[in-house]
């Protein structure tokens, strides 16, 4: 309160000329402006002078809030400059604005409203100059809206426009005869600040109300029915502003006449007027109809759904019908009295209320008191709340807690495109009603109604193209159609596609082939020109997948001569295959390109991968695993093994039937580069791009099962431990580019210059390979083997049942095992060509004479183990970062253990280093192989 006891700094012994001045013009019964003007003195350096106020209770709230929006009027009016061209603009007022002339005849609100205050105590003979603000602010927000529009103020701040215009438009509003120029500029003030204090204009004790359907329109004139009541309604469309759009553009405020403004878009034109107008929503219709009919209103309605689908528009027919006054059953009738003023915007009844504006409990207490009081003429008050998700937890508590003692005249409508984000205890009470995505025919069906409306020609496909394209939002159809018949007047299918950035049907076929092709080098050339042009990856991506689907679905011999044309092409069982797996891969680009800033790359390697990632048929069980891979990626877990998982889902037998291997020495150098290329990019980092490509070199990549086992190469050991550090990423990447789980094997590859491991190079022996660990791998004769084996790798047929092998692992070129104690150590051993053939912990005790074996995991508990591995290695054994720990995968080159196997021995697993063995089992049928002394072993064939 301490504003009240100084001086008002503002000088405004102007604005007492003008008020005096105004105050002569006013009907002298009322004293309106004399009332406030002798509420202020002005000392002699013409400041405002004002004595204390003595508030209590109730009355001090009000004033606190009262000086809040006096303070903002203040510094507007600062702003409004009420110095160098008042003058003017008072001239003006008195003998050039017969509106303001005209106000002064009507008996005001403003009144009331000033008379409110002294009946509350206000004594505003003691208000300063600030306070006096307050009264017009009071006045513009009790009266709804004022003009705020962006051109009204524009132009104000430019005084193009004589503040009189303003005035008129609130006096209108206010049919007040006591407005003052000190209102209009306080008005002018209010909305000014509308933009900055969305509270200041609220009506209503600032509860965010607007008048609905028109929304706050500006009555130029007394609100007249007689002028209105025989606008036809149903006839005509009423040409009312589109909340969305002009809430889009930032229009809230600045309302205008429906009747006087020209529709601005065919949505706006063609919103929907009834209920019978609702395209795609008549069960909700009659629902809603029905319980009109019947009387059985409930207080809460919560209408929900996909954007566009018609909830706003459904949610004003309710209003309307709910008042309508006519006993015809097809409410709202358009023709009544109630009917008349709503779509006219001049319902006092309905109101659609801003949820930002009302997101307290305060501002809900005080829309609920004000929806208490019983309406003037209708039977319900309807407030409409768009977008109620916005609204907090407590305002909802206080909305609901209110909604038990709301009279019956009081309906709240919750428009909600997310209903998700209610609260729950909000869904439970509401009276839900979903309003689902409307069908591709319904909205095809109306487009072509506002074609013939508006004097389009339109082809049939184009019109199906834009439902399609328009995901069930009517709204959109209607934008795009909107924008089309900006270019001509005939709605063509390319005129479509060129609007939309899309290709048309054949060239996409042309696409599909290309990238089915195996033609790497013409699928980028292509996919380089596509995006040259306007063409948006993503809707190209699903461009592809549609087309893909259409044919998988056999719509082809339905649907358009492309498509049947490109059924033919893709008719075999292989074929469909193939299709199936490119969909599932332009799935997945599709959720990539959504996040990434590289799109065109993304998609590039999207076609590629359709084409240069063979994979056998009868992979069914791979999509799984593609999917789950990188659903894995996200989860950040990429080395998985997903083979284990796989089994369960194959039939005996099957699972080493299925492998591909691309590898340098099978001509695959150039795939190789150009996977391990696409990879790179995707590093955010252009450091660790650069470093992966100038020192690592994707050596080979085996898929087999959903799993690709990725060998990476590097020829110095700290890449290869920097390299380690970025493990997830590379892995993420290539899972993405290859689209299946990744095992990562990062290789240390001693460069020929590198004498220091000449001789290791010769003397190691590549049995043994890991996931994420550094491998010595060397050139040596086995080594060669290895490769030239993996790469005329065909199907093996499975071993025969019981067959075992041994090992005796030679860790002659592995670096050393380092741990005082010994350590457990969870192994999975893999082929080489990556199946699984076993898992298990091994306790590797450093100190012990003797072999040590914790115990052997079950095949199901596989991937779990794999995830306690993750834990141990960081917490229990600390070897992570290490380069010389224990590997978690052991690769088995397959001639080793072929050789053994048919010398049917068990499989040894020895570390020397820990004096430590392991003796396991292969067991073929379900390719794993089991620890033969552990009696908790599971075989793959158990678990299934
Ligand atoms: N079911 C429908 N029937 C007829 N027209 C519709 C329908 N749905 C949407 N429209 C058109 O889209 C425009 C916007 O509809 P409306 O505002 O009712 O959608 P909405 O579901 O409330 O959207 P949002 O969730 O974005 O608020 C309407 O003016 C109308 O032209
Ligand atoms: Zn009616």
């Amino acid at each position: 309160m301490d504003g009240r006891r100084h001086s008002v700094d503002v000088p405004i012994s102007k604005t007492l000329v003008a008020l005096r001045r105004v105050r002569s013009l006013r009907d002298p019964s009322t004293k309106g402006v004399s009332r406030l003007s002798y509420a202020c003195d002005s000392d002699d350096n013409g400041f405002l002078r004002t004595n204390s106020l003595d508030f209590k209770g109730q009355r001090e709230k009000d004033t606190a809030d009262f000086l809040l929006d006096c303070r903002l009027l203040n510094s507007e009016m600062n702003y409004c400059g009420i110095s160098c061209q008042e003058e003017q603009q008072d001239e003006e007022l008195e003998y050039s604005n017969p509106k303001l002339q005209g106000i002064c005849g009507n008996k005001s609100l403003n009144e009331s409203c000033c008379s409110n205050h002294v009946a509350k105590g206000l004594d505003l003979a003691s208000i300063n100059q600030r306070e006096l603000c307050y009264v017009p602010t009071a006045l513009s927000s009790q009266l709804g809206r004022v003009d705020n529009s962006k051109s009204t103020r524009k132009l104000l701040r430019k005084n193009q426009v004589k503040p009189s215009e303003v005035m008129g438009d609130i006096a209108s509003h206010v049919g007040s005869k006591c407005l003052s120029i000190h209102d209009a500029f306080s008005a002018h003030s209010a909305s000014e600040h509308t933009s900055q204090d969305v509270d200041v204009l609220d009506n209503h004790h600032g509860c965010g109300i607007r008048c609905c359907w028109s929304k706050s329109p500006r009555f130029r004139e007394t609100n007249n029915y007689s002028q209105i009541e025989n606008l036809p309604l149903i006839l005509q469309h009423v040409n009312e502003p589109d909340l969305h759009q002009r809430r889009n553009m930032g229009h809230i405020g600045g309302e205008v006449s429906p009747t006087m403004e020209t529709p601005r878009s065919l949505s706006m034109k063609f919103r929907p007027k009834s209920f019978s107008d609702l395209v795609g929503q008549d069960v909700l219709g009659k629902s809603l109809l029905g319980a009109i009919c019947r009387g059985r209103i409930s207080s809460f309605y919560l209408f929900h759904g996909p954007r566009g689908t018609g909830k706003t528009s459904a949610s004003r027919i309710f209003a309307a019908a709910l008042n309508c006054l006519s006993h015809v059953e097809q409410k709202p009738c358009g023709l009544c009295r109630e009917c008349v003023l709503f779509f006219s915007g001049r319902s006092k009844n309905v109101n659609e209320v801003d949820s930002l504006r009302i997101n307290s409990a305060d501002k809900v207490k005080s829309l609920v008191k004000n929806a208490c009081i019983p309406p003037i003429s209708s039977c319900f008050k309807v407030f409409i709340i768009d977008e109620c998700q916005l609204l907090h937890g407590e305002t909802w508590a206080c909305l609901l807690n209110s909604l038990e003692n709301v009279s019956s005249h009081v309906i709240f409508v919750m428009i909600t495109p997310d209903l998700d984000k209610l609260p729950r205890s909000a869904i439970s009470r509401a009276q839900r009603y979903h309003f689902a995505k409307i069908k591709n025919a319904d909205i095809a069906s109306r487009l072509e109604k506002i074609c013939v409306e508006e004097g389009l020609e339109s082809e049939p496909v184009a019109l199906d193209f834009i439902a399609a394209k328009s995901c069930g939002s009517l709204r959109d159809a209607e934008t795009m159609l909107d924008q089309l018949s900006l270019l001509g007047k005939k709605i063509t299918i390319s005129l479509v596609h060129e609007l939309t950035g899309v290709i048309s049907d054949d060239e996409l076929l042309d696409l599909l082939d290309l990238a089915l092709s195996s033609d790497t080098s013409n699928t980028v050339i292509r996919a380089r020109e596509l995006m040259r042009t306007r063409i948006d990856p993503l809707q190209l991506i699903s461009q592809l997948a549609n087309l893909i689907m259409d044919i998988l679905a056999g719509k082809c011999e339905l649907g358009g001569s492309e498509i049947r044309r490109s059924s033919n092409r893709y008719t075999s069982e292989a074929d469909l295959q193939k299709l199936g797996h490119a969909l599932r891969i332009l799935s997945e680009a599709e959720k990539q390109l959504r996040i990434s800033r590289n799109q065109t790359t993304w998609f590039t390697a999207a076609l590629l991968q359709l084409s240069t990632i063979e994979y056998s048929s009868g992979d069914a069980n791979d999509t799984n695993l593609s999917m789950r891979g990188v659903s894995k990626r996200d989860g950040n877990i990429c080395s998985t093994s997903p083979k284990v998982e796989s089994l369960k889902h194959l039939p005996t037998g099957q699972c080493d039937e299925k492998s591909y291997r691309l590898g340098v020495q099978d001509g695959h150098k150039g795939t190789l580069d150009s996977i391990w290329y696409k990879a790179t990019e995707m590093c955010e980092s252009s450091r660790l791009k650069t470093f992966l490509r100038k020192q690592g070199k994707l050596s080979s990549v085996c898929i087999n099962q959903g799993l690709a086992v990725a060998e990476l190469e590097f020829s110095h050991r700290d890449h290869v431990c920097r390299a380690e550090r970025s493990w997830k990423l590379i892995a993420s990447s290539l899972q993405f580019i290859l689209g299946c789980n990744i095992e990562l094997r990062i290789n240390y590859i001693p460069s020929a210059s590198n004498s220091k491991y000449a001789k290791l190079k010769r003397s190691s022996f590549n049995f043994f390979s890991c996931s994420r660990r550094i491998l010595w791998k060397s050139f040596s004769s086995n080594e060669q083997g290895c490769e030239s084996d993996c790469a005329d790798y065909t199907p093996r047929k499975p071993m025969m049942k019981d067959q075992t092998l041994t090992c005796s692992s030679d860790y002659g070129s592995r670096e050393p095992l380092e741990s005082n104690h010994g350590m457990e150590v969870v192994t999975t051993l893999k082929s080489c060509e990556g199946n699984s053939l076993s898992s298990g912990k091994i306790f590797l005790n450093r100190s012990s004479q003797e072999t040590q074996r914790i115990s052997c995991s079950s095949v199901g508990s596989v991937k779990e183990v794999g995830c306690n591995y993750e834990h141990l290695a960081s917490s229990t054994l600390g070897l992570d970062n290490q380069s010389n720990c224990f590997p978690r995968t052991i690769w088995l080159h397959k001639k080793f253990y072929s050789s053994y196997a048919s010398q049917q021995k068990d499989f040894v697993l020895s570390v020397p280093k820990f004096k430590c063995s392991e003796t396991y089992r292969y067991d073929n049928e379900p390719c794993v192989l089991s620890h033969n002394s552990s009696n908790n072993c599971t075989t793959g064939a158990d678990e299934k």
